[in-house]
């Protein structure tokens, strides 16, 4: 490996250290973490060795970033072999120390998890439901094929079959054969988050493009759930985990152990369900619902770009956090300013400033930039924080709320759901018409580029943001934001941000229009759309109307 000058952290005298090579070694350490192994060409001990071991190297990105390559491409191929991967702890230590329990192995695993695991259809979920509700019995899966086969070295280290908790039987619907459904038909004639006005909430989203065969709201079982490759507890590597049998659980808590699963892999807090009104169970229309917390569901022909080139992307060299926004070079496109003219960042401790204009999108740092997972220009992609409760509302059929105080500023998550084209919108069933939001941000600039224009369809899947509704003095706004795609691919994410500071237990809202005549605000006072209906936000600014 060519030399190049590299600074080892914390030597006050700054003296320049030389890396002569760098290996791929896994050490473990409580039996868990991998290390890069460098060997210095201009320090040593006394003792004459020169290795050090490292989880990072802040000042050569591009070391961590090939061995972090090397490791995936080691990983897929442990997952291309075979479905088996022996996960056993041997507690004689007869397994050599690179095929005990590690970091990469569970990633492996989960990569094979992935693999063997049929993606989650509707009928999947109805069975699931008609179990649930003790309609149906729960399968034998033994001869279900393909599947992860974990191979006991053990006994006393048995990982199980991780499709345990999926159940296939009958398609019927459990949720439509009990009516559940007693709210009005979301049948709106028109897109109620769809549309010029939602569309110039948004300065600017971008979607995020970490490579990922498999959607964000892949079904694991709990085993699969603790073998997930991010550090953290949750992550460490578990003993037999049996899945609570789908037939004692009520529709909702069937529901809520899906989306606690798909929450819990992407790190984030926690969404319940929860109705203090009446006896309506779960929101309708969950039956074919799939939760994706922090990312778009993509079809084969959007696929490409979840994979897309580092080459694509601007980075900066920032050792640890970005303070600067002027010598960040992923800042060279942000149109983000002070007073004077100077690139600043959109963000200030955590929080999101407000000074970003109308049809300007965020942009923040990457997979491919410098900088540490803290860093300060790192905020709309970190996991959500704040647990959230999916509520019914009065008159607006199911809202969502935060479970603890929210201060003004605070990035509360990201409009999930499924990527389409903006011109097969009209393809769509009347009933989604209000749960899309078009990424239209820098066309409400007036900057309308000639790439492709994306939308995002939330009625069959996405998250807790779904359930956002209007309010003509909403406490929250949306802006866009990029990091793991570039602005000119038009499809940002859509950042849901608290505008005042929020109580807890308060309904979260956003302005569908909110270019709506403000001014004029009022019952009947602002010119009413095309596309609107009664407005039901009880609020004293309330328009009168809601677009939908
Ligand atoms: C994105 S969904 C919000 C979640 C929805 N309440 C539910 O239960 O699924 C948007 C739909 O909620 C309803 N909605 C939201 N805000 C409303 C408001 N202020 N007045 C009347 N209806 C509203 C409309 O039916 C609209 O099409």
């Amino acid at each position: 490996m060519a030399s190049n000058r590299n600074r080892w952290r914390g030597n006050r005298s700054r003296r320049k250290y030389i890396v002569r090579s760098t290996r791929c070694v896994f050490k473990f350490v409580f039996g868990l973490y991998q290390f890069l192994q460098v060997r210095w060409g201009q320090w040593h001990r006394e003792d004459g060795t020169n290795t050090t071991w490292h989880s990072d190297i802040a000042d050569r990105p591009d070391l961590v970033r090939a061995w972090k390559r090397s490791q995936q491409r080691k990983r897929e191929d442990i997952a291309s072999k075979d479905l088996d991967i022996q996960i056993a702890w041997d507690p004689d230590e007869t397994i050599p120390v690179h095929d005990r329990p590690s970091e990469l192995r569970a990633q492996a695993y989960d990569e094979k998890l992935r693999n063997a695991q049929p993606e989650l259809t509707s009928e999947m979920w109805d069975a699931e439901l008609d179990i649930a509700l003790g309609r149906a019995e729960p399968v034998d899966e033994e001869n279900r094929a393909p599947r992860l086969r974990a191979r006991p070295r053990q006994d006393s280290a048995v990982v199980e079959a991780p499709s345990r908790s999926r159940s296939l039987l009958s398609a019927s619907s459990a949720v439509r054969s009990l009516g559940k459904d007693r709210r009005a038909p979301l049948s709106a004639p028109s897109p109620s988050m769809r549309g010029k006005s939602l569309s110039k909430a948004a300065s600017s989203s971008s979607y995020r493009s970490t490579p990922s065969k498999t959607p964000d709201f892949s079904v694991r079982s709990s085993s699969s759930m603790s073998l997930s490759g991010s550090p953290g507890p949750s992550n460490r590597m578990s003993q037999s985990t049996v899945s609570q049998p789908s037939r004692l659980l009520s529709p909702r808590n069937l529901l809520q152990k899906r989306w606690g699963q798909a929450t819990k892999s992407a790190l984030a807090a926690s969404v319940k369900i929860v109705n203090d009104l009446d006896d309506e169970e779960i929101p309708s229309h969950m039956n074919r619902f799939r939760y994706t917390e922090q990312k778009y569901m993509l079809g084969d022909e959007l696929r490409h770009l979840a994979s897309l080139d580092e080459g694509i992307f601007l980075t900066c060299e920032c050792s640890s956090n970005c303070q600067d926004a002027t010598r960040c070079h992923c800042q060279i496109p942000s149109e983000i300013k002070d007073g004077i003219g100077r690139k600043i960042f959109a963000y200030s401790r955590g929080l999101f400033t407000f000074r970003v204009p109308r049809g300007v999108e965020v942009i923040e740092c990457n997979a491919f930039c410098g900088c540490d997972p803290a860093c300060n220009n790192r905020v709309a992609q970190r996991p959500r924080d704040i647990g959230i409760e999916v509520f019914k509302t009065r008159h607006c059929g199911w809202g969502a709320r935060a479970i603890e105080s929210i201060p003004k500023g605070k990035v509360m998550g990201l409009f999930t759901g499924q990527l389409v084209r903006r011109d097969q919108i009209e393809d769509l069933p009347e009933s989604h018409a209000g749960y899309i939001f078009d990424l239209d941000g820098t066309e409400a600039k007036g900057e309308v580029n000639s790439g492709e224009k994306f939308s995002v369809d939330s009625f069959e899947c996405g998250n807790w943001t779904r359930f956002v509704n209007h309010s003509c003095d909403p406490n929250m706004k949306v802006y866009s934001v990029v990091y793991d795609t570039v602005p000119d691919m038009n499809a940002p994410y859509l950042a849901f941000v608290a505008v005042k500071p929020i109580p807890a237990r308060t309904e979260l809202t956003i302005d569908y229009d909110p270019c709506a005549d403000v001014d004029a605000a009022g019952p009947g006072k602002s010119k009413v759309p095309r596309n609107a209906r009664p407005c039901r936000c009880e609020s004293v600014r309330c328009r009168g109307w809601v677009k939908v």
